[in-house]
């Protein structure tokens, strides 16, 4: 049993059980760790030794300071029994039994029992530990003892704040106040939705009984809400009109929450909190979710302390990848992915494999494109993923899936090393993913192995032949030469690997393709990554979630359940989920839903707010709060020596210990494939000399990633370490005000060279500062000179329409050249 199944069992926070352990001398190391039966047995032990003691000795515990309840050690005695009863059954019995008949016990109970908080407290026979946590537990039982709730056989966390909340807002605001019961009791409601009526009811009333019968909220009109309580909070102030009541002094949080939510917890109105927040800067809607910090925020408004908590975060616990036990994990096919630069037979290499292993196995077979192939060779398998280029590698990476388990590298004998070979090598590096080497093209007559594997040493990919670590195969792809060696060694590198997966363990994996399919509704190609994905699974995926109709493989099939690595196009999602989504199975659909719903929410608010990415603008900030420990750094710049020269100079900045780590450097214009990197290894781009690309200019500012150009190598490392200092100085910024493409040039003699443009974007102004890029290269900065419509000096030329310049001073313009025209624009300092 899993650490947090026990703690779940036992209604305690896994947290809680891990500490418990932990003094036990029963280390383990997380939620995910599995407790064996002798662990089980001692715990178990130890629970029981606890509860007996508490229960057998109440007056020890201290006084009751309450009177008039003599009654209540007695029932909490009574009720620990059949608490132990209880839990003696759940043991036995299916979750969702134990479920129903925790619902029904707390009906039964509440026939017996005046004092049904008693029993809501002793149903968590450990709740305090949550408030003591590393206070030892003689000590705990001290102080409940000395907080006088021995009422309740001492087991009860000593509400003195929460009995504040407790009076005014039953029974939710106690919830509210204690987190995990809070978690509990809306997990008690959704996963027994047929008793949630009554059940609430029944709650109801006997939050009643316990503040002497009157604070039924649910048959109360709103507004009107038990006079008697306000009797109670005020006893001698004369009141004439129903007040709001008085906010509680301190609460727990432990997650964002809705702006609606916080004002119940906070007891204002809603639309005073909004207006609360306005002042803070945030505009946020009834529904909205807030962040921690903004509640801390609101909280200083209203004087209320705000206790934030380690949060319990069940969706990273569900997407968390388990920690399996060792024994009942099985070997899983590697999950391969191939790249290479174009043309260098990355399609051909994937249609040889998927030919020679796929259709010549299968009768009369044609494989299916879903985005991904699995074939086999001396009975394994291995899974390919059929989107050549690392675009659609560090697009999953990106998105925080790491799918691929080996990457064959494809690189033309008869062409060598190009730049998309180290990108494509780099892309594999940073994600730690081992390199084969697919030496293709062999069959050409000036195909030379050796000058490949020289050119491929220069980036760390040595040989085995030659003393290094790297497998090389020479192929042929047109001719199928190779193919069978090329697998082998696959399975030789992902035996090293020891790739595993548990097909029992709960299904999750990730999207490998997904599109809108007219006639069958969204249809995602998936790889299974552990467990078993069956048809009629509920599936969530990113923000979509559904019910599995129907699964194909790629040889077109439809197959009913689908084992680690298996690649299978699923059916029944409710929208087209992205590539690189993991997926992960859950057993109520209703959860699933408020899971995609709470995500789509969290991105909603996450768009609104404060970007999350590396910038040098608040690098420091994150080099403070430890959130960056290197700062990765793609680099691009006009020729090979400044790259050296800048990587040399910027490998060197090493301060406050985080050093500049260069993840990939180039010559040329800055690509979609550099933003793609810098966002999967959350990077920033610098560009030396050179200007992103119009794609690649668009992505960024969508990714968020951050692009810092610079034409003197000295003000990069300038700025840069001052970044890292925290003294940047963000007073300016750069705007782009216009682009122009040159369609001809004149010359005339004693005015020089006379660009003829067209306004492609923004508009281009007369004495504007302005950059001349040439294949993404910037060659020159300056002014615009003159700038005439037809005959006429003009201020300034709009998009759509054509103009004359000359630069101040600079007379090389070249047709197919770009007119960047920019201005510095203040911003406000932080
Ligand atoms: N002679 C020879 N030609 C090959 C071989 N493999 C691929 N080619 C040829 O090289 C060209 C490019 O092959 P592709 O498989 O399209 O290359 P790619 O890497 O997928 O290219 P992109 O999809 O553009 O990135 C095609 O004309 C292939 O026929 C080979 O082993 N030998």
């Amino acid at each position: 049993m899993r650490v947090y199944e026990y703690a779940k069992q036992h209604e305690i926070t896994s947290k809680e059980l891990i500490t418990i352990l932990s003094r036990m001398n029963l280390s383990v190391s997380n939620h995910m760790s599995v407790m064996d039966d002798e662990m089980i047995t001692k715990v178990d032990q130890f629970f029981r030794d606890m509860k007996a003691k508490h229960s057998t000795k109440p007056g020890d515990q201290g006084k009751p300071q309450a009177t008039g309840h003599q009654e209540k050690p007695k029932q909490a005695h009574r009720d620990n029994g059949s608490r132990q009863e209880q839990q003696h059954q759940r043991k036995q019995t299916h979750p969702q039994q134990r479920n129903q008949s925790h619902s029904r016990g707390n009906e039964h109970m509440n026939g017996k029992q005046p004092n049904a908080n008693a029993r809501k407290h002793t149903d968590r026979p450990f709740a305090n530990t949550s408030n003591n946590q590393g206070k030892p537990m003689q000590q705990q039982g001290k102080q409940q003892g000395q907080s006088g709730q021995s009422g309740q056989s001492g087991q009860s966390k000593p509400p003195v704040v929460n009995q504040n909340i407790v009076m005014n807002y039953q029974p939710d605001a106690f919830e509210l106040d204690d987190d995990k019961k809070q978690v509990r009791g809306e997990k008690i409601k959704k996963q027994k939705p047929g008793v949630r009526g009554p059940a609430d009811g029944k709650e109801a009333n006997r939050s009643g009984s316990f503040n002497k019968g009157g604070n039924n909220r649910n048959n109360m009109p709103k507004g009107k809400q038990d006079p008697r309580r306000r009797d109670r909070q005020q006893p001698t102030a004369p009141q004439t009109r129903p007040a709001v009541p008085e906010g509680p002094k301190k609460v727990s949080i432990d997650s964002p929450m809705t702006v609606a939510e916080v004002a119940k917890l906070f007891k204002k109105e809603t639309a005073d909190v909004i207006k609360k927040l306005l002042f803070l800067g945030m505009m946020a809607t009834i529904n909205q979710e807030i962040d921690t910090d903004a509640i801390e925020l609101l909280g200083g408004e209203y004087n209320i302390e705000v206790e934030v908590r380690a949060p319990r975060d069940e969706e990273a616990e569900d997407m968390l990848v388990e920690e399996e036990d060792p024994s009942i994990l099985v070997n899983r096919p590697p999950v391969v992915t191939i790249m290479g630069h174009v043309d260098h037979g990355k399609t051909t290499l994937l249609d040889a494999i998927r030919e020679t292993k796929v259709t010549a196995t299968e009768a009369g077979g044609i494989t299916q494109h879903i985005g991904a192939y699995q074939v086999e060779i001396n009975n394994r398998k291995i899974t390919f993923l059929d989107t050549p280029g690392h675009a659609a590698f560090t697009t999953m990476r990106a998105r925080g899936a790491q799918v691929t388990d080996i990457t064959i590298l494809v690189v033309a004998a008869d062409d060598g090393v190009m730049p998309q070979t180290v990108e494509a090598i780099n892309h594999a590096k940073a994600a730690n993913v081992p390199i084969i080497v697919a030496v293709n093209k062999i069959d050409k007559p000036d195909a030379n192995l050796d000058r490949i594997k020289q050119e491929l040493t220069e980036h760390g990919l040595v040989a085995e032949e030659w003393g290094g670590e790297t497998i090389f195969v020479p192929i042929s792809a047109l001719k199928k030469q190779g193919i069978e060696e090329l697998l082998e060694m696959i399975l030789l590198v992902s035996e090293m690997a020891e790739l595993r997966a548990n097909p029992d363990g709960r299904p999750r994996g990730t999207i490998i393709e997904a599109q809108l399919d007219k006639a069958r509704g969204p249809a995602a190609t998936v790889l299974v990554q552990n467990g078993t994905l069956k048809v009629g699974d509920i599936v969530v995926a990113g923000m979509t979630y559904g019910r599995v109709r129907a699964m194909v493989n790629d040889r077109g099939r439809r197959v009913k359940e689908a084992g680690p690595s298996a690649p299978v196009e699923i059916i029944g999602l409710s929208d087209v989920p992205h590539a690189g989504d993991q997926f992960v199975v859950y057993d109520d659909e209703r959860k699933a839903r408020a899971l995609t719903e709470k995500r789509s929410n969290k991105l909603r608010a996450a768009e609104m707010g404060a970007q999350t990415r590396v910038t040098l603008d608040d690098l420091y900030k994150q080099i403070q709060e430890g959130q960056v420990k290197d700062l990765n750094v793609i680099l691009k710049a006009d020729v090979q020596g400044s790259v050296e020269a800048l990587r040399g100079a910027l490998e060197k900045i090493d301060i406050a210990g985080v050093r500049v780590r260069v993840i990939h450097q180039g010559v040329g214009a800055i690509t979609e494939s550099d933003i793609i990197l810098a966002t999967a290894s959350n990077g920033i781009v610098l560009g030396f000399n050179v200007r992103p690309e119009p794609n690649a200019g668009k992505m960024a500012e969508s990714e968020k990633v951050d692009v810092r150009l610079y034409r003197v190598i000295y003000t990069a490392i300038e700025e840069l370490e001052a970044a890292m200092k925290g003294m940047l100085d963000p007073e300016y910024k750069e705007v782009i005000i216009g682009h122009a493409e040159i369609r001809q040039t004149f010359k005339v003699s004693k005015v020089g060279t006379i660009a003829g443009c067209y306004v492609t974007e923004g508009k281009l102004e007369r004495n504007g500062d302005c950059r001349l890029i040439r294949n993404g290269i910037v060659i020159y900065e300056g002014k615009v000179e003159t700038l005439k419509r037809f005959k006429d000096d003009a201020r300034e030329v709009l998009t759509g329409f054509e103009c004359g310049l000359t630069l101040e001073r600079f007379n090389d313009l070249k047709e197919g050249d770009m007119i960047e025209m920019f201005a510095m624009e203040a911003v406000k300092a932080h």
